[in-house]
């Protein structure tokens, strides 16, 4: 039996769906496999329901917060049944983008089922079987369990389970401060329940350690207790409660437990061996085309090692369009890569931080605004925070941004690394009034302020007055 197919993807999550859709949109005939939601992660048990909650979370907050406004704080009445249909809700609105609907539209043959490799370019589905010149492993990733004795007797919640949840914890105990820990603790506290982060080594440890201090701080004012450099060594329950020995402090003793100590490919099940495909110790091996140790065969996503975030999968699922529709042998540019941590106050960071770009560069720039200096967050009363430029030889190679909402801030910094937009053009460019994008505009004037207003530029605007005097 010869090829079925022109292109097969595995999984249809962020990358999956990319790939599938703009192949399929190029007249290639393309079969998406997909074993459970059209969506993936990011839609179903990540991005999506994550950001909902710590919206109902923040509106929750907002009742506590408002005292400086002249508002009184009031201790707000969270419905969590209500907080749930939200979830829902949410989810509800963007599963059409992700639809088989949508995507058989655009000509994709959706297959419902689990794939596993026969060899290098064919796999079985439900007892069928594809073969395609080029295939694509978009299979992502899976919560990665810690060595925790007594761990697999215990009750505890994961992504995949946390929506699913009732009521809300009384206690809960998050296991791991990383994206995904930090996220969940503020978000549940802020809705009522008391919580306990233990994590092993650091809290948001790729980030930044002054911007990460910020929201540490107010985490911890807001009364999440974040234990670091603490592991927990075992598990047990017992009458409704969970406790976890730890190395550190002892016993921390809980409702609920939250499982969020990283990730793992998921790739059980898939018969990587047959396709010749090998598996790293952080996923799937590819190089910088995405290309799996079977050239023939692509991994995006999750799956493969490297970072794990929706806009990456996106980004490979695009490079994959250009390397199978059109033949293009794009290369990945993580250098301007920008990643958001949706705390209050956020978190963002693209290109290098301070200490990274110091280790690779060597003589580095620093420039930094606070937010105290923005008239938007004193108007607002969130003033906390800062912008932090980062730049060596006039080239920008990394921003911190740390204040409410400064995911939105991230996108100049990220073209200024890739020299879309220049520092200069940032610094000069009109913003609106007031704003806190003003605060970009200001960081970049402090790389040309000491020139602007130096020594050359005040002898020449004297001698220009004194022409006119
Ligand atoms: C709580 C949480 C919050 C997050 N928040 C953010 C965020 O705010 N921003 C961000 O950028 N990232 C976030 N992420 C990360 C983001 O969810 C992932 O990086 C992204 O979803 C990965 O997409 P993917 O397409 O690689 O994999 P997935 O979305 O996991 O898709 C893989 C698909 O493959 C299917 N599959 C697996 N094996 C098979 C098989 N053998 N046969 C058929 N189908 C198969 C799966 O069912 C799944 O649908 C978050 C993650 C979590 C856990
Ligand atoms: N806003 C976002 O973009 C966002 C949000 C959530 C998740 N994500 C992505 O999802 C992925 C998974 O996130 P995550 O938070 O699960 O993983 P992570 O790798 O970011 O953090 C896991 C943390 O758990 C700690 N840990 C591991 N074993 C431990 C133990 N036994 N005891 C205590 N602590 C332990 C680690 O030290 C680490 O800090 C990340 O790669 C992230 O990029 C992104």
């Amino acid at each position: 039996m010869g090829r079925t197919h022109d292109l097969i993807v595995i999984g249809a999550g962020a990358a999956g769906l990319t790939a599938a859709g703009g192949c399929a949109r190029l007249g290639l005939r393309v079969a998406l496999i997909e074993r459970d939601r059209m969506g993936g992660e990011c839609l179903n048990t990540g991005c999506v329901p994550s950001k909902a909650l710590i919206a109902a979370a923040r509106a929750a907050q907002g009742f506590r917060s408002a005292g400086p406004l002249g508002i009184r704080p009031a201790e707000p009445e969270v419905d969590f049944a209500g907080v749930r249909a939200h979830l829902r809700a949410t989810i509800a609105r963007i599963e059409p983008h992700d639809s088989e609907e949508r995507f058989r539209g655009w000509g994709v043959e959706v297959i419902r089922g689990e794939a596993r490799f026969l060899d290098g370019r064919s796999l079985s589905v439900g007892g069928r079987r594809l073969e395609a010149p080029r295939i694509v492993i978009a299979t992502g990733s899976r919560p990665a369990l810690p060595p925790v004795e007594g761990l697999a007797d215990t009750p505890f919640l994961t992504n995949e389970t946390l929506w699913d949840l009732e009521t809300l914890p009384d206690h809960l105990i998050v296991l791991g401060g990383g994206a995904v820990g930090m996220e969940m603790a503020q978000a549940f506290r802020r809705l009522g329940s008391a919580v306990t982060v233990i994590e092993a080594g650091q809290p948001l440890s790729r980030d930044d350690p002054e911007a990460v201090a910020v929201v540490l701080g107010r985490m911890r004012a807001e009364g999440v207790r974040v234990l670091a450099g603490t592991r927990a060594l075992s598990a047990r329950h017992g009458a409704g409660r969970i406790v976890l020995e730890t190395d550190g402090v002892g016993q921390v003793e809980g409702s609920h437990l939250l499982v969020a100590t990283g990730r793992r490919a998921a790739v059980e099940g898939l018969g990587l061996e047959a396709a010749g495909v090998v598996l790293g110790p952080g996923g799937i091996r590819v190089d910088g085309r995405c290309r799996t140790t079977n050239p023939a065969i692509l991994a995006i996503g999750d799956v493969r090692e490297g970072p794990r975030l929706t806009h990456a999968a996106g980004q490979e699922g695009s490079l994959a369009v250009m390397a199978i529709g059109f033949g293009i042998p794009a290369r990945l540019d993580h250098a301007a890569l920008p990643w958001v941590t949706f705390t209050d106050p956020e978190l963002a960071q693209t290109g290098l931080t301070e200490e990274a770009a110091r280790e690779r560069h060597g003589d580095i720039v620093v420039h930094r605004e606070a937010f105290a200096e923005n008239d938007r967050a004193l108007a607002d009363g969130e003033a906390e925070g800062f912008v932090k430029l980062v730049m060596a030889r006039g080239r920008v190679l990394g921003a911190t941004l740390v204040g409410a909402g400064v995911g939105e801030l991230v996108l100049p910094w990220s073209l200024a690394i890739r020299r879309k937009a220049s520092p200069w053009a940032i610094s000069g460019a009109v913003v609106p009034y007031p704003t806190r994008s003003e605060l970009s505009k200001a960081v970049a004037f402090a790389a040309f302020e000491g020139r602007i207003f130096g020594p050359w530029a005040r002898r020449w605007a004297g001698l220009l007055a004194r022409m006119r005097r």
